[in-house]
This record gives structure tokens, sequence and C-alpha cells, in this order.
């Protein structure tokens, strides 16, 4: 029986592994690894955690749950003693936090350590989001990032990540390894579901055309209110949009920039998809603040260049 390669189960190629063969830096592999095994703690606040109010807000004025605070703690605490990082920001953090000096082989992560975190007390999906920039600086535009990824606490725990070549899916297996499950997710031009956040009678009219026009071609409304396995549905079935647009009343939507949109745009958008604010590419914005929203429509890019006309009066 010949000797299983390091890294390689007997079946199953782990993600130390898959990233090693992306040839990206070994601060790099050692990064994203170090989150995944931080997300292993996360699963477990999630599945016994306190599900109470922590007390406090954060940058949005939200008030933060226990599982927030947690989550957050258990994520930068395990970014700090990676020794590779020099900024984080957090959902969950009012400024940024230096881990260590600016250094060469240093990343910057922002991060929202449980995206939908309201929704664990009725049992429903929430994830970790994640965004990797090289350097210290995190007030730049999404397209410069080195590498994305989000873990999806589902029915099954999955990791997806991106280093800028193709999308790839890992699951845990029972023990708790992430390993490959899907190499190379790719979109499709159009799809046949949407995910349509926020306040239907708030839409702008253009918007509101652009679902009618979904529904009149048989789109199938699939929205659970957790971004990260709306997207994630998206992005595996490979056919679909989402989209927190613009309200009457808040022009930038819901979402935020830093934490939640430009890891999954970069995702997207390495999966042959597109995401849009409405006029312009997200990994195009210029952050101007942590707490920068944008509105969005991500997914089949098809299905969101359609979403622009409409959105544009077209
Ligand atoms: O409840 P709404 O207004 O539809 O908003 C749902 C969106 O808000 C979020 O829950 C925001 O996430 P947070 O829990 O990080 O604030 C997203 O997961 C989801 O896409
Ligand atoms: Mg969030
Ligand atoms: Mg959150």
């Amino acid at each position: 029986m010949p000797m299983s390669e390091p890294g390689k189960t007997k079946f199953q190629v782990d993600l130390r592994r898959h990233l090693r063969d992306q040839d990206i830096s070994d601060n790099l592999v050692h990064l994203i690894c170090e989150i995944a095994e931080a997300s292993k703690y996360v699963i477990n606040a999630v599945r016994t955690g306190d599900l109470g109010v922590a007390g406090t807000s954060n940058l949005y004025g939200e008030e933060q749950l226990a599982l927030d605070v947690l989550s957050d703690r258990i994520i930068r605490k395990r970014l700090i003693h990676s020794g590779v990082v020099c900024n984080i920001a957090s959902e969950e953090m009012d400024e940024i936090f230096q881990a260590q000096a600016d250094a060469d082989g240093l990343y910057s992560v922002a991060y929202d350590p449980l995206d939908g975190s309201s929704l664990v007390d009725v049992n429903l999906a929430v994830g970790t989001i994640v965004s990797i920039y090289e350097g210290c600086n995190l007030l730049q535009k999404g397209r410069n990032q080195v590498a994305a990824m989000y873990i999806l606490y589902g029915p099954r725990v999955s990791l997806v990540y991106s280093v800028g070549k193709g999308v790839h899916e890992f699951t845990m297996n029972h023990l708790m390894e992430y390993t490959l499950s899907r190499e190379n997710v790719t979109m499709k031009p159009e799809g046949d579901i949407y995910a349509p956040g926020g306040l239907r009678n708030k839409y702008p009219a253009g918007t509101e055309k652009f679902v009618r026009y979904l529904e009149d071609k048989g789109a199938k409304l699939r929205y659970s209110g957790g971004f990260v396995p709306d997207i994630n549905q998206v992005l595996m079935k490979g056919k679909g949009i989402f989209m927190y647009p613009a309200l009457n009343g808040s022009p930038n939507g819901k979402l935020r920039v830093l934490f939640e949109l430009n890891a999954m745009a970069y995702l997207i958008e390495n999966a042959g998809g597109a995401a849009t604010d409405g006029k312009n590419p997200i990994l195009d914005i210029e952050p101007h603040s942590l707490d920068q929203r944008a509105p969005v429509f991500i997914g089949c890019s098809n299905d969101v260049n359609k979403a622009m006309e409409f959105v544009n009066g077209n």
C-alpha cells in the first residue's frame, strides 16, 4: 500500500495541499489555513454558544449578539498569532487594529466574523466572510484583493476560496478536516433563481421592473436572509442573481463594501460572474470609510447586466 502523499488523505485533497499548488506565498497559505482553523471554534460557538445580546453595538450602531463578539474575538486572536498579519478590520470592531508593524510579506484582513448572526436563533445557515490584501492598506479597491473566502455554517460546513486562479469549495469531514469537494466552480451566463434583499415596497421603479422581468422569465425566488448561504446557492448552482439594491430612503442599500461585498464580488468574478453597485463593478469602488455600504447585484453576468439596464432606465 503506497504511503499517501502528505496533505492528500486516502481519497481527498486537503486545504493546505490545494493551496500549496496555487503558487502563492507560504505566508498566504499559512494565513488561509489559520482562518480555516479559527472557523472550527466559530462552529462550536454557533452550535452551542449563548444566543443573547452582548450589551454592546458595532460601528453601524447595530446591537451585537454575544456570538458576534465571540466569533470576532476567535478570528482576531488567530490572525494576531498567525504572525503574518499587519492590519485587521472587522464588521464588529470600530476601527482598524494593528496586529504588527509594516514589514515584507505581511497581509491585511477585513472580515465579517458571523454574517447573518441574527439567524442563528431560528437555526438558519450563517457564515464568515474574509478579504485578504497584501501589505497594510485596508482602504483599497476590492480588485486588489489577493484572496477571498467564506465559511458557510449550514447542514454541512463548507469553505470556499479563491486566490485569483479559480474558485474552489472544501467540505468539512468527520475529522473536521476541509477536503476538496468542488474545483474551478464556474457560473453560467444566465440563471433561474433570484434573491431579492430588502423591502420590496421600497424598491425604486427600475429595480421593481427588473424583478418583474425575472419573474416573467420564470426565475424562482430563493432568499434565506443570510448573505453567505444566499450567495453560495447562486455560486454553486452557477445560475442566479442576488440583490440588495438601493432602496427609497437608503440609496446605499445595506451590505458593507469592506466586510461583505468585496469578498463575494471577488469570488463571483473569479467564477465568471459579475457584481455591480448598479453603475460600476463592486471591485472598482474606492472605499473612503470602513463602514461604507453599497447597493449590490451579483451573480450571472447576463442577469447583472440586465439589472443595470433596468436600474439605469435604459
Ligand atoms: O434582513 P434583510 O434586510 O433582508 O438583510 C439581510 C442581509 O443582512 C445580513 O443579515 C447582514 O448581515 P449581518 O448579520 O452581518 O448584519 C446579510 O446576511 C443578509 O444578506
Ligand atoms: Mg454581515
Ligand atoms: Mg456580521
